[in-house]
């Protein structure tokens, strides 16, 4: 079950007016968007444009000395400026980060983590979690310390763990960024698994990369220097992008894309 306590169809997460300074300036000012249940939507811009932030905002991990104002309600509860540990259980939002590392903890087996983490759960239990996320030989790997396995098993093994959670909204930052193609392949399929497993969790997915967004959100919200510039169905915004930022993110992103066909197609590849 999940933890969704919506009600009067009210959305999943509702941002209104979210200002955030840091050291003197506005990092992020006035944002507001929100996602239904169910939905799934990135969160797009350049680096430094108040992407993570805004994550860090919503998920209660601001920076020490952000002044934040404005509302963030998750499943109707107020949560602006509360850290995870003072928000009711149905208004936890669950994460994974570009770096999940930090989540784990690097003195304990992988084994001992899942079993601390998940103390109801059988070992069969266990091992279809990692094997929705690709992980079906960890089990060759509990033995092991989190600083033994690679990036992308990392990564994946933080999102099993986070899809655990009955959290109503996933906020995905940048989840990634640091692998190579094939692991990041693997790492989009768990998160679209772990979507179509709960169809109505909502998810949050922030990214520079809008090619890797197209295969997995079908609305997109643009961000520019903290301000939200554009907010659009994902096939809007790659067809018709408003918004002199966001024509200039479609703009790149075809001429990545027809350089991959290029090259594909020196090497005889079909793409
Ligand atoms: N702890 C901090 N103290 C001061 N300024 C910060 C802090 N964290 C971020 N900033 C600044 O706030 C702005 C937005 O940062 P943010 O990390 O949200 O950008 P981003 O869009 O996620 O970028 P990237 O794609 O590179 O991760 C940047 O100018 C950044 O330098």
């Amino acid at each position: 079950m999940t933890l969704d306590k919506t009600q009067n169809n009210e959305p999943v997460l509702v941002v209104e007016g979210l200002t955030l300074r840091l050291a003197g300036e506005n990092r992020i000012s006035g944002l507001t968007f929100s996602i239904n249940a169910g939905e799934r939507v990135c969160l797009l811009g350049a680096s430094g444009s108040g992407k993570s932030l805004t994550a860090r905002a919503i998920t209660g991990t601001a920076p020490a000395g952000a002044d934040l104002s404005g509302s963030i309600r998750v499943n109707g509860a107020e949560v602006c400026g509360k850290p995870p540990v003072s928000r009711c259980a149905y208004s936890r939002v669950a994460t994974v980060f570009q770096d999940s590392s930090a989540a784990l903890n690097p003195l304990m087996t992988l084994g001992k983590q899942l079993r601390l983490a998940l103390p109801a759960a059988s070992a069969d239990e266990i091992h279809a979690m990692l094997d929705a996320v690709g992980l079906g030989d960890i089990a060759r790997l509990s033995s092991r310390y989190p600083a033994e396995l690679s990036g992308g098993q990392r990564q994946r093994l933080c999102l099993a763990l986070a899809m655990q959670s009955r959290a109503a909204l996933l906020v995905a930052d940048e989840p990634t960024t640091a692998l190579d193609v094939l692991t990041q392949h693997q790492v989009l399929q768990a998160i679209r698994t772990a979507c179509f497993a709960r169809p109505s969790r909502a998810l949050l997915f922030i990214t520079h990369d809008i090619a890797v967004a197209a295969q997995l959100c079908e609305r997109a919200l643009v961000m520019e220097n903290g301000v939200l510039v554009e907010s659009a169905a994902m096939s809007q915004l790659l067809s018709r992008p408003q918004h002199p930022y966001s024509r200039q993110l479609v703009h790149a992103a075809r001429q990545a894309a027809m350089l991959h066909q290029n090259a594909a197609s020196l090497c005889g590849v079909a793409v």
